[in-house]
């Protein structure tokens, strides 16, 4: 809780009391509205942070918006989820190990600034902000198939420059796959080895985007048709992402096909593959006998 004791300076205090009033009316929120705006939030600040930085120093700007996404969202959760516990990619190793994670029945497992990288580049919109909760099995009814432990029960990604954020909330209605070839979005510095050849044997054209946040969000609203990853990523990279795409009724699994698991001891969830579910088959055909 926040107590504010009165600032003399009127702006402050009209200031103060107003996140006062809002922390109240999150507190009473449903998780998929608190993911939703705290995603949405702090995808505004870090537009801030970009506008008063400028590109100049593009080391600098990254560290600026990963600091101040981070300490605005843990201050933020504390704040209308005091009980819960965060599992954040800036946390310190401490913090990330600390082992009341994984008692806890909710963890929020956030992405401060995904596509990092893009967010240093002038011009790109390519990057995100992830905000999901993980839940203990138990704590709601609908286990899906699979999942041991808990599962993501919400989730939000803010695509501040695309002015959008696509949350559990409201879902997006899953596009049509296109007749013919389709598009198979890929990082644009570290796509997986087999990728190329993948997309051979299936019929698919590769589209490099940044963030990973931002592919899964492409294959929600159409601009691709399935994202594949391989060879290392955490799981904030695909937390938030992965609940949108799996309340959306898109593929969403490892590249062998098993569900990924949240909530680790380890946090490294190496692999991913989110696709329109149609295709979900041929591509998972496709790694194996590639890998073969
Ligand atoms: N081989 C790898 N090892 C570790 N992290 C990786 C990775 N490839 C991609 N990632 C992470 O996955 C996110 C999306 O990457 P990409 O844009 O290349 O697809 C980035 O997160 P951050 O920007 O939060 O660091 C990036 O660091
Ligand atoms: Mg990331």
């Amino acid at each position: 809780m926040v107590a504010h004791a009165g600032p003399a300076d009127p702006v402050e205090d009209l200031v103060g009391r107003r996140t006062w009033a809002r922390s109240i009316l999150m507190t009473n929120r449903d998780d998929h509205a608190v993911a939703a705006d705290l995603a949405t939030e702090a995808g505004a600040l870090l537009l801030g942070v970009r506008e008063r930085e400028g590109f100049g120093d593009a080391g600098a700007l990254r560290a600026k918006g990963d600091r101040a996404s981070h300490e605005f969202l843990m201050e933020a959760l504390a704040r209308v989820r005091p009980d819960d516990c965060v599992l954040s990619e800036e946390a310190t190793r401490e913090e990330r190990l600390d082992p009341r994670r994984l008692r806890a029945d909710r963890v929020w497992i956030v992405d401060p600034l995904d596509g990092t990288r893009e967010f240093s580049e002038e011009g790109r919109s390519d990057w995100a902000v992830h905000v999901a909760l993980w839940e203990r099995d138990g704590k709601r009814d609908g286990k899906r198939d699979g999942e041991e432990g808990g599962r993501l029960t919400a989730g939000a990604v803010a695509l501040p420059a695309q002015g959008r954020t696509l949350t559990t909330a409201e879902p997006p209605k899953l596009p049509a796959v296109p007749q013919g070839r389709f598009r198979i979005a890929v990082s644009r510095t570290r796509p997986p080895e087999f990728v190329q050849r993948l997309a051979e044997l299936v019929g698919a054209d590769l589209v490099p985007i940044g963030s990973a946040g931002a592919k899964i969000s492409a294959v929600l609203t159409g601009e691709a048709e399935a994202y594949v990853h391989a060879g290392g990523q955490y799981e904030w990279d695909s937390a938030a992402p992965v609940a949108v795409a799996l309340a959306a009724g898109a593929h969403a699994s490892r590249i062998d096909g098993s569900p990924p698991a949240y909530n680790q001891a380890d946090p490294s969830l190496p692999d991913i593959l989110v696709s329109l579910p149609d295709l979900a088959r041929s591509l998972l055909d496709g790694i194996r006998d590639l890998h073969r």
